[in-house]
């Protein structure tokens, strides 16, 4: 759907449950419902034309429909009068407001806008091939992974995720890794406009959870792998795996034609689960016996890794510039998608092989150094246990790792990030990542009995990231590696509800210039 595009209400509301629409007059308390003025009210304001639809008060323009959504910080219902006054003509909501303005009554506001955005926005994964990448680590990897294999086949492939939404040159903001119901729309809208054939997507379990993929048809689901993250808003690891589960769930459901797949990290302890909540057929990967795709042989340098793959049509060697174990099982799930879209066996390996590498995931930062400095994104204890144990393998002497915990996030995850750090690193700086409105002494606080537990290893605690890592790169002799995890690609951090340019790369970059290191 393009700037300025009109829809009639009730399109816009097609498949939406309508419990009651009513107008509210302040000094005639009017109400206006389908039984007490008959059909006509009702059916008169479903043909009226919206130009545009918003959940976010200050997104409204004039003659758009506003859902008001209760959330866990704000209820949307508060912001009706504001979405009003910037010319919304119909609200949507969940109770009746006592404003001049026609109001329809729905279970879900949240829902509904999901269904109101995929007919505004005139369903447009219906017209693209879909993949969703779900899981705890390696979602963004795996996205440039099978954006890789399918452009080899001649797609035009978007990608939407954590450090960005593009397709070839073009790119649109990420605000999210998977953006609200209505964005999504939009912005598969605007890839499809674009030329897109397919788009390989991160789907978050607070996505899954909100329903924002609600109604968008996927023709494959990856699950990569469950382990701990996300508790303080699922509560439970069972809460989690359940909300993961929901985009296996929804491929037996939708109106393409196309053959839907599963594809499944056959490695996981949860891969059993995944396995029993599908109906499609299913696409096992791993490195272990069982899997249909299943990677032996493997190697692991610091210039990247590789395996044999043994598949259904035969067996190959496949070498990535990625380094780890873990980015072998990333490529083995593209592999798969590719097997199943009938990509020829070459072709897989060379688009695999020519993957460079994903901004701030094991990312070198180099300017002459002798000794390596390596900035991850592993924000989780398997996320860091994995990178820790990749980058100990290629470590030639000590490893030493920075390392903190996001504010506002999952409290139990932090001891058991200190605890792996600890066991894979000879030096541990403990520092702050994004704090947030948190208090960065408070979340190391919470680190340390993780640490503690792990007697011998050496650690010291600096509040400042930056002090952190310049401790980190002082300490470095010949040959050490540092990791500088957490924060990737991110530019920014949060402190309080400040966003403060911060790149963890740059960072490095400008303290190793100081120590008198210039890249030639
Ligand atoms: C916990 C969570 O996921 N929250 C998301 C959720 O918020 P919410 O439902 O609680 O909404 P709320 O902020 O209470 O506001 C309620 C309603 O009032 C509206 N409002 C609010 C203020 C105002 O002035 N006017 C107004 O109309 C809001 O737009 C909203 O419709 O819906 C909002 C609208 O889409 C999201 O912006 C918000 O993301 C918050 C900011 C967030 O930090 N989310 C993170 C945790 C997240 O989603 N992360 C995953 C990746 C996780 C991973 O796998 O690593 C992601 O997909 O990005
Ligand atoms: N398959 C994997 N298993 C475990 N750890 C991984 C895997 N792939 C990547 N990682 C680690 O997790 C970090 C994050 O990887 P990536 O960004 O691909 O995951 P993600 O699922 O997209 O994370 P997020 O959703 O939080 O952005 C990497 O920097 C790496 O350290
Ligand atoms: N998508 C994750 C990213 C965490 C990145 C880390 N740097 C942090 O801030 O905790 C989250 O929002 O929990």
């Amino acid at each position: 759907m393009r700037e300025g595009t009109v829809m009639e209400l009730g399109k816009v509301l097609d498949g939406v449950n309508i419990k009651e629409v009513r107008t509210y007059k302040v000094n005639h308390p009017r109400i206006m419902t389908k039984q007490q003025d008959g059909e006509d009210t009702s059916l008169a304001l479903l043909k009226e034309e919206i130009s545009g639809l918003a959940y976010d008060s200050r997104q409204v323009k004039p003659g758009f429909l506003f859902f008001c959504i209760p959330g866990l910080k704000f209820d949307g219902h508060d912001f009706a009068a504001q979405a009003v006054a910037k010319g919304a003509t119909v609200l949507v909501v969940e109770r009746f407001l006592k404003l001049e303005v026609p109001q329809i009554l729905v279970t879900s506001s949240r829902d509904s806008l999901s269904q109101g955005a995929c007919n505004f926005h005139n369903n447009p994964s219906q017209k693209m091939l879909m993949i969703g990448i779900t899981g705890t680590n390696g979602k963004t990897t795996t996205t440039h992974l099978v954006e890789a294999v399918l452009r080899a086949k001649g797609l035009s492939v978007a990608v939407i995720g954590t450090i960005g939404n593009r397709l070839g040159e073009r790119s649109w903001l990420a605000t999210h890794t998977t953006p609200e119901s209505l964005d999504l729309q939009a912005l598969l809208a605007k890839m499809e406009h674009a030329g897109a054939h397919a788009v390989v997507m991160e789907v978050s379990s607070h996505a899954l959870d909100q329903g924002r993929v609600d109604h968008v048809e996927f023709d494959y689901a990856i699950f990569t792998n469950l382990t701990q993250d996300h508790l303080d808003y699922h509560g439970t690891i069972e809460n989690y795996r359940e909300a993961k589960s929901i985009l296996f769930k929804k491929l037996e459901q939708g109106e393409k034609k196309t053959p839907k797949r599963a594809i499944i990290n056959n490695d996981d302890l949860h891969g059993p689960f995944f396995c029993q909540e599908c109906s499609v057929p299913i696409i096992t990967y791993g490195l272990h016996e069982g899997a249909m795709i299943r990677g032996t042989n493997c190697l692991v340098t610091p210039k990247g890794a590789s395996c044999d793959v043994t598949y259904p049509r035969g067996k190959v060697t496949m070498k990535l510039q990625l380094t780890g174990l873990f980015n072998l099982s990333n490529a083995l799930s593209a592999f798969a998608i590719a097997y199943a879209e009938g990509v020829e066996e070459k072709q897989i390996i060379e688009a695999l092989r020519a993957v460079k590498g994903v901004p701030g995931r094991f990312e070198t930062v180099d300017q002459g150094q002798p000794f390596s400095v390596i900035v991850d994104y592993a924000h989780t204890p398997d996320g860091l246990e994995n990178v820790l144990m990749t980058a100990k393998k290629v470590a030639r002497k000590r490893l030493i790792t920075v390392v903190g915990c996001g504010g506002d996030r999952d409290r139990t995850k932090r001891p058991k990030m200190g605890s792996v750090a600890a066991q894979w690193s000879d030096w541990v700086v403990i520092t702050s990542d994004n704090p947030r409105t948190e208090k960065p002494e408070q979340i190391i606080e919470d680190i340390l009995p993780g640490i503690h537990g792990v007697t011998e290893t050496s650690y010291e605690v600096i509040v400042d990231r930056k002090s952190a890592i310049k401790r980190a790169l002082m300490l470095a002799e010949a040959d050490d590696l540092i990791l500088i995890a957490g924060k990737g690609h991110e530019t920014y951090q949060i402190i309080g509800t400040e966003v403060f340019p911060f790149d963890d790369r740059e960072v490095a970059t400008e303290i190793l210039r100081g120590l008198g290191y210039e890249k030639a």
